[in-house]
């Protein structure tokens, strides 16, 4: 079981996650920029092997909760949406939340591109979960995505900075909705996507079965007192 870091400690660690998320980013993006001929190639791969080795050193197992996240408040640093620590996130980054509403700003990078030049429509999808989900949590309301309903209207570009706004729709019971858009930065009256989703907080008799394993209990996903 992976220990929970906290203070000075916890705030050491996370600094360096970043760090190391920040450099596997540029990493990322090179690799699916690259058009070095095969001998470049079959370098970067042994030496892409050869870090691999050397952060496998100290592993957690795969349902183990990471030393620096905060199980609790929801803080996942390897989330793969805004997590400062993961290779494959955008990342998302919250600007503000709080009473139900989210506003969050994002850049897509190449290596999550669908149609040339464009955003991969599950990206679109991923980006509008995460920021209803967050603007529930922001009203207090834990739950996991029953249903998400994406409608598409104009491209999400590669390397142009957009903005999410989310908002909770309705409140009733274990459900609640929210509902959110993207749209650029410099262009907010057009919307590109909208997203609505139903989520559904977990029964503490359903939680202890969806999360039998992890070694910290996710609070965060049932419903908060
Ligand atoms: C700060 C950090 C923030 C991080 C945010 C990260 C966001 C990530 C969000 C996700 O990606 S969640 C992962 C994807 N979702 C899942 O894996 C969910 C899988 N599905 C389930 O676990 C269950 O189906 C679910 C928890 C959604 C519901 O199971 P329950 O057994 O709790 O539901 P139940 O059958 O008791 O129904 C509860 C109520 O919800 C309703 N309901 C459940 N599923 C529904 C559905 N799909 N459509 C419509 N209504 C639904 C159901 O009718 C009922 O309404 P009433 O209370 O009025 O009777």
């Amino acid at each position: 079981m992976a220990e929970l870091l906290t203070g000075e400690a916890r705030e050491q660690r996370r600094a360096a996650v970043a760090d190391l998320g920040a450099a596997l980013r540029e990493l990322v993006d090179a690799a699916v920029r690259t058009e070095v001929g095969a001998p470049g190639l079959a370098a970067a791969a042994a030496a892409a092997r050869d870090l691999a080795a050397q952060l496998r050193a100290g592993q957690r197992g795969l349902l183990e909760v990471a030393s620096v996240d905060d199980p609790v408040a929801g803080e996942r640093w390897y989330s793969p949406v805004y997590g400062p620590g993961s290779p494959v996130a955008p990342p998302l980054l919250v600007d503000s939340e709080g009473g139900g509403r989210v506003t969050a700003r994002v850049t897509v990078p190449k290596a999550l591109e669908g149609p040339p030049g464009l955003a991969h429509g599950g990206t679109i999808a991923t980006l509008l979960d995460h920021v209803l989900a967050r603007a529930l949590r922001s009203a207090g309301r834990g739950g996991l995505t029953a249903t998400l309903t994406v409608t598409y209207r104009r491209p999400v570009r590669l390397g142009v900075e957009h903005v999410l706004h989310a908002e909770v729709a309705t409140t009733e019971g274990r459900r609640s909705t929210a509902r959110a858009r993207i749209v650029t930065a410099d262009d907010p009256d057009t919307v590109l996507a909208e997203g609505e989703g139903l989520f559904v907080a977990l029964r503490p008799e359903a939680a202890a079965h969806t999360f039998a394993g992890v070694d910290h209990a996710p609070e965060a996903w049932t419903a908060r007192p």
